[in-house]
């Protein structure tokens, strides 16, 4: 799929899309953690048919793969967010739609996908519950509120490549205000948790909180009211010499606690890296470019057949590590 998107892609968009901050150090990071890992199997256990169902924060899913939020997704192909959320729909995989999305999260939501939201917070409180009401209102079922973006990371391809914004005829369209005007994605250094607790206070959906690595901000998260944690140093966009997420997963579990779900996102490409993610804690995973690549490469078909294909591998996987059920996976099946 990555190499049908390489193809497909104006060479900017494939920067844009495949692209980290700095020397890519976290980029790559992410995928050679998963590399160093090895699984030690259980025989013998009589798995018979595996159920890779699981419900995480209410949101029930046919297996614990969610799509994670990415940005333009018109950029990859003309089906854009509603061709992403048509394969979630068909295969039962929850879609996190991005503040970034180039669709109004109405249309998203038209396609029959169980959607969570996704935030960047904004200084203008007003306008951050504006957007929140709209997406409760379109039928999302959480919010996810990304914390790792103080400020943009220095994607030195994009800067080489002048890609600065989307072109002309396209926009974020849930960045629009009541007049109809597209705002700007603000990130803002000055917030704080006391920001997070008053978004806490806005809405009723559960706020899971994106972009943690430290075990103390995931004690912090907990503090302040947050109901789920994703492990995330966003694909290797933001912090550059940021720590894998494989390797955060484990210091954040232990302060979480099992107080709420914690999930992990970047790097993973194979059912072999879900198991040993969620091995070693996570309750779920979530998959960033491999959907843009399958998107890119073949539209809302393309990105159910990645979907499909994944399932199939971890299905295989955990039979041949002795799992039935992904509760099953604990941290003694990991090398
Ligand atoms: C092109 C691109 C755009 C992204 N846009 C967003 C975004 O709008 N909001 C967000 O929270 N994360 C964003 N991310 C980060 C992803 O949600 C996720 O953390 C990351 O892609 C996971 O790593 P992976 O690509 O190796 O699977 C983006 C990532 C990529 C590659
Ligand atoms: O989050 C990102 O990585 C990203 O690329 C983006 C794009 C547009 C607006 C905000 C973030």
């Amino acid at each position: 799929m990555r190499e049908k998107a390489r193809a497909a892609l104006d060479p900017v968009r494939w920067d844009f899309f495949a692209g980290g901050a700095g020397e890519e150090r976290t980029l790559r990071a992410n995928e050679q953690a998963y590399e160093r890992r090895r699984i030690v199997p259980r025989v013998l256990r009589g798995t018979g048919a595996r159920d890779l169902r699981t419900t995480v924060l209410g949101t029930e899913m046919a297996m614990p793969v969610l799509i994670a939020p990415t940005a333009f997704h018109r950029l990859a192909h003309p089906d854009g967010e509603a061709g992403t959320a048509t394969a979630a729909r068909r295969t039962g995989t929850v879609m996190v739609v991005s503040m970034a999305a180039t669709q109004p999260v109405e249309e998203i939501a038209a396609t029959g996908a169980a959607l969570w939201f996704q935030l960047y917070p904004q200084p203008d409180e007003a306008f951050q519950r504006y957007v929140v009401a709209r997406a409760e209102a379109a039928g999302c079922r959480a919010l996810v509120v990304t914390v790792d973006s103080p400020v943009l990371g220095r994607r030195e391809r994009d800067l080489r490549n002048g890609f600065t914004d989307l072109p002309a005829g396209f926009a974020c369209e849930n960045m629009r205000d009541a007049t109809g005007a597209v705002l700007s994605i603000a990130m803002d250094p000055a917030l704080g948790w006391d920001h997070i607790a008053r978004l806490r206070e806005s809405t009723r959906l559960p706020v899971v909180l994106k972009g943690i690595l430290h075990p103390a901000d995931a004690a912090e998260a907990v503090r302040h009211g947050a109901d789920g944690i994703i492990v995330s140093n966003h694909g290797g966009r933001q912090l550059d010499g940021a720590v894998a997420t494989l390797d955060a997963l484990p210091g954040v579990v232990a302060a979480a606690g099992g107080r709420v779900p914690v999930l992990v996102d970047g790097g993973l490409r194979r059912g072999t890296d879900v198991l040993v993610a969620l091995a070693l804690g996570a309750d779920a995973v979530l998959l960033g470019r491999p959907v843009l690549w399958a998107l890119a490469a073949g539209g809302a078909h393309g990105v159910q057949q990645m979907l499909e294909t994944l399932r199939t591998d971890l299905d295989h996987t955990m039979a041949l590590a002795g799992a039935k059920r992904p509760a099953d996976l604990t941290p003694d099946l990991v090398a």
